[in-house]
């Protein structure tokens, strides 16, 4: 589990590392220091076996031989490859390591901003408690991670404030393209949105830069919810959920757009109520900054000190 973690921060250092090198040593120098850190290897070596043994069984079970039936990621990735040309071990593996890097760091880092605005916000703590224990665990698993609409709003509106990724959607055009202002996109010319300057944009978000926890809350369901005490004053006029890839750009566009998304969702729902229905919370220092930025990153401080205390002993 340890290597899982570091195979994080060593991705993200090794591929900072890599943009900035001259494109004839950057695979080499990448490889390299792949190497040195050492996590990702760790990972095949333990997953490859595995990968192996299921193409062995998926042999077996097309010569009609009885295999053992698996519902896992590994099993998933290797279902996905395509039928004409299967994957082989060795790309069902960095398959999965793609897609754990890729679902890790920007779920976790979204959900560490989330709980750093619960300490800022402490005021939302109470109606989001109300909505978990009055909505209870067994409904939101029945929901399938769509339940506790304050809480998803909450969610929103932090990641609109503090997103982990200031540009999205980036793509590259493979014939001349115009986009509907007229500007032309030639051949191998990079395009991308730009969601961090969009989600503090007045045009989009009425008095935007103010953290309005249920601003995405539809205005009957607050009414009746909460008293607005929270200062949640100026809502969208379309209310809209976290998965919605229509009014924003956290989680790209069209076709392409995240497809972790409402598991993405679930869990940092079931993360944040677990905070906040066990403990009372506060930023150990309020006034220290929270976050840093790099490149097109912005990530919170691993040394932000959250201090948690179990809501019994309050
Ligand atoms: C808060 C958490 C997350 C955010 C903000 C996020 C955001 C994104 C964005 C912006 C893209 C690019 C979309 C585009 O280019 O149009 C993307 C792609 C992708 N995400 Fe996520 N993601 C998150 C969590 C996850 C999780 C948990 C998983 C898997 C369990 C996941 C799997 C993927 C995959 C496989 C793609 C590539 C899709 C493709 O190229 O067709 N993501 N994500």
């Amino acid at each position: 589990m340890s290597a899982a973690m570091d195979f994080i921060e060593q991705t993200l250092i090794t591929a900072e590392v890599v943009r900035v090198l001259p494109s004839a040593i950057a695979p080499f120098i990448g490889n390299l220091l792949a190497k040195k850190l050492g996590a990702g290897k760790i990972i095949y070596d333990a997953l490859i076996p595995i990968a192996e043994e299921r193409l062995e069984e998926k042999a077996r079970k097309s010569l009609g031989q009885t295999v053992p039936e698996h519902h896992d990621c590994v099993q998933w990735v290797m279902e996905c490859s395509p039928r004409s040309k299967p994957w082989s071990a060795d790309r069902i593996v960095h398959e999965l390591m793609a897609l754990w890097f890729g679902s890790v760091h920007i779920t976790s880092t979204t959900a560490c901003f989330a709980l750093h605005h619960l300490c800022i916000h402490s005021e939302y703590i109470e109606p989001l408690r109300n909505e978990i224990e009055s909505t209870g665990w067994a409904n939101f698993e029945k929901s399938g991670g769509k339940a506790f609409p304050l809480l998803d709003s909450f969610m929103k509106e932090s990641a609109r404030m503090n997103p982990v990724e200031s540009v999205s959607s980036r793509r590259m055009a493979l014939k001349p393209f115009e986009l509907s202002d007229g500007s032309r996109i030639e051949p191998g010319e990079w395009i991308c949105t730009a969601p961090r300057g969009m989600m503090a944009d007045a045009r989009y978000y009425a008095d935007p830069l103010k953290f309005q926890g249920f601003r995405f809350v539809d205005p009957d369901l607050l009414d009746k919810t909460i008293s607005r005490t929270s200062g949640d004053d100026v809502p969208q006029e379309t209310p809209s959920e976290f998965t919605d890839i229509t009014d924003w750009q956290l989680w790209g566009t069209g076709r392409s757009a995240c497809p972790g998304r409402f598991y993405a969702t679930a869990v940092m729902k079931t993360l944040l109520a677990l905070f906040i229905t066990k403990y009372d919370m506060q930023l150990e220092d309020p006034k220290a900054a929270r976050y840093f930025a790099w490149r097109t990153f912005v990530y919170p401080f691993a040394s932000t000190k959250v201090v948690l205390r179990p809501r019994s002993a309050a």
